[in-house]
């Protein structure tokens, strides 16, 4: 199909510049922008990582002075406050560029407007909302963390037709297709932390690192683990590939904490036990800066994140296959509802075929 030579079309490559960096921006929103003028490109950009330039910084850095009169199509509204890099709003104003379209407003209250006004304080003609709902989808994790200071969590899981994470004998090797377990990967790259329970290390001895052929950047591992329990001898703990993190409560024994430190693990109490306060433990993680955190379970954890409504989006991988087993362990072990109109619901369903597999995208309400 041909470019789209048009307004949304410039957007729409201004979108795929942000996506393309998704999971390398750290706390950061991705963005991208596109310069044009005269109907022809001039400067593309995409932020690339947290401290270096902003997309539009990039865009006008490759105009040069091709940007003066040029029209800009920026995915988020261009920064106007001084964080680690001058102000996108000066510079573009600076450059000369005559009109901006905007896709959706910065969702931090303290700057939302405020880059758009200062634009239009000097004349420039400023468009808001082109491709909006698109835009905030590509950023919903660093618009759920910048307003409420709560990691965005997408919990993944693979379960065979009947519901199962596991046999009852707890083995799960493999429940989902190969290409459904790249796709994991791509989401492990995509997230600052990726967390599991105590139980899962236990059964799996998981890596918990993001393995893609074309290279990926690693998250945190996060475990969730309340009496100290995992052995020294875990990967987790003796693979240095990527930073690992317990989070254990009050009642977790000091010389099990000591031991976990010597290796390089960093451990965290969060709330008085036995369990693992799971809101005070996602408060430690933003405190940490981490900002998206991918949920793989297990069934245990998985089912007390439900119930403390910290679970923001699901990523289920359904495999065709019927393990059976009344002890084997589904996606959500918890107490459960009595009636069937008081389960949880998800919204925004959308699903993919991956091979044999299929994979369900939706959103938790709560309350
Ligand atoms: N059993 C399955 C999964 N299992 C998920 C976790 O239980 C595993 O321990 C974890 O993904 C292993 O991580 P690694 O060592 O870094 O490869 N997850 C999936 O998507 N499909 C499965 O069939
Ligand atoms: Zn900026």
């Amino acid at each position: 199909m041909d470019y789209q030579l048009s307004h949304e079309g410039y957007m729409r490559t201004a979108l795929e510049l942000a996506r393309a960096a998704m999971g390398q921006t750290g706390l950061n929103p991705i963005v991208g922008c596109v310069l044009v003028k005269e109907g022809r490109i001039v400067g593309l950009g995409s932020h690339l990582k947290r401290g270096t330039a902003h997309a539009e910084v990039h865009a006008l850095r490759m105009a040069g002075a091709e940007a003066e009169g040029s029209t800009a199509y920026v995915t988020l509204e261009p920064c106007s406050h001084y964080g680690k890099t001058p102000p996108c709003a000066d510079q573009l104003i600076e450059a000369g560029v005559k009109q901006v379209y905007v896709a959706c407003e910065d969702p931090n209250p303290l700057v939302a407007g405020q880059g758009i006004q200062k634009l239009r304080d000097r004349g420039i003609e400023v468009h808001v909302g082109l491709l909006q709902n698109e835009a905030e989808q590509l950023n919903e994790k660093f618009f759920k963390f910048i307003r409420t200071g709560m990691p965005f969590v997408t919990l993944k899981t693979a379960m065979t037709l009947d519901g199962k994470v596991a046999s009852k004998q707890g083995d799960s090797k493999w429940i989902s297709n190969e290409e459904a377990r790249q796709r994991v990967h791509v989401l492990r790259h995509q997230h600052q932390g990726i967390m599991v329970g105590a139980a899962t290390v236990l059964a799996d001895d998981p890596l918990l690192t993001a393995r893609l052929e074309s290279g990926a950047v690693q998250p945190t591992r996060i475990i969730v683990d309340s009496r100290l329990r995992i052995p020294l001898t875990a990967k987790v703990i003796q693979d240095r590939t990527a930073p690992t993190v317990i989070l254990t409560s009050a009642a977790a024994d000091a010389a099990a904490e000591e031991r976990l430190a010597a290796c390089g693990v960093k451990v965290y109490r969060c709330g008085t036990g036995p369990k693992v306060d799971l809101q005070e433990a996602m408060r430690k993680l933003a405190e940490l800066e981490i900002s998206s955190v991918l949920l793989e379970g297990g069934g245990t954890l998985n089912g007390a994140m439900l119930e403390a409504e910290l679970i923001d989006k699901m990523v289920i991988f359904m495999a065709p296959k019927i393990i059976g087993g009344v002890s084997a362990p589904s996606i959500f072990q918890m107490e459960g509802k009595a009636l069937m109109n008081e389960a949880y619901t998800l919204s925004s369903i959308h699903y993919e075929q991956i091979g044999d597999n299929i994979c369900i995208i939706g959103y938790p309400h709560y309350g």
